[in-house]
């Protein structure tokens, strides 16, 4: 989901608030927090950040007007169900950090490495168990992985430059992913294709 430059709105200023809200701000969303007080990460976020701002009252009912995407994690049951009603009625997709079912969206453990994302959900069974499963998949995905995904990337947008035709387009991108790059990378041998190479490399599947 691109959420560059859109409203998102987090009701609650706690730890869970914090994650949320980082997460919005790291992904280049508008992020309002609204709630009485704020975890000292957050209060640094919102100072750091032009992007972040920080409503100081509780939430009130329109709160998430104009909002793209809305968060409740407060510790209140009845607020998070007054913002789960109100973004329910006004089509907004929403997060409920205290009643995972209730909301329309959960959010995922999450592992990045460059282009590379790995989102795990136990569907809200155990938030800690999706956790320790991000860590077990982050020690097989090393850097190695985040050099492929960037080889992939800047083969991929070379390929999408030069060739029009989308059944020949289409023949390269599986050829590329067959090519075994990642074997190289991680014995060290790879070298970054140099355009001469990526032509010819494009000319040698196409004879074929
Ligand atoms: C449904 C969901 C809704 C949502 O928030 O989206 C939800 C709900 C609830 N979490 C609860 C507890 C905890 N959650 C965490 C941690 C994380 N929780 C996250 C996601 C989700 N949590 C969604 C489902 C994800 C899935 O599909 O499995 C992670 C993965 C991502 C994130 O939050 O961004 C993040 C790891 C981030 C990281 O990598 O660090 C910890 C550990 C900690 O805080 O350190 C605890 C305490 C220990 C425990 O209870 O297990 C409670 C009980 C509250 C209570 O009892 O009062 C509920 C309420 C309920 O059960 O519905
Ligand atoms: N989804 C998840 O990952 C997790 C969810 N939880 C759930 O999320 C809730 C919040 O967790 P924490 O951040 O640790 O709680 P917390 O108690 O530290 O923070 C609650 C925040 O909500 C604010 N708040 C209270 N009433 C409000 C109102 N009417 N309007 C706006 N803000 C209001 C408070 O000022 C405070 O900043 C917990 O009660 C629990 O049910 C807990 C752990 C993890």
């Amino acid at each position: 989901m691109n959420l560059a430059g859109r409203r998102c709105v987090v009701i609650g200023g706690g730890p869970v608030a914090e994650r949320k809200a980082t997460m919005l701000a790291e992904a280049g969303a508008v992020t309002v927090v609204i709630s009485p007080n704020v975890t000292e990460g957050l209060q640094r976020l919102h100072q750091e950040r032009e992007q972040v701002v920080w409503i100081q009252r509780e939430y009130q009912q329109g709160d998430l007007a104009g909002a793209f995407l809305a968060f409740a994690a407060t510790d209140r049951p009845e607020v998070n169900a007054a913002v789960a009603a109100e973004a329910e009625a006004e089509g907004i997709p929403m997060n409920d950090a205290g009643e995972g079912t209730r909301g329309s969206m959960i959010t995922p453990g999450v592992l990045r490495r460059g282009g590379l994302v790995v989102a795990v959900s136990t569907s809200g069974a155990g938030p800690t168990a999706a956790r320790e499963l991000i860590r077990e998949i982050d020690e097989h995905f090393g850097e190695d992985y985040e050099r492929y995904i960037d080889f992939l990337s800047s083969a991929r947008a070379f390929i999408k430059e030069r060739i029009d035709d989308p059944g020949r387009r289409k023949r390269l991108f599986r050829r590329l992913a067959e090519t075994d790059i990642l074997t190289s990378i991680r014995e060290g041998s790879f070298e970054p294709w140099s355009e001469a190479a990526m032509i010819a490399w494009i000319e040698e599947q196409t004879e074929e």
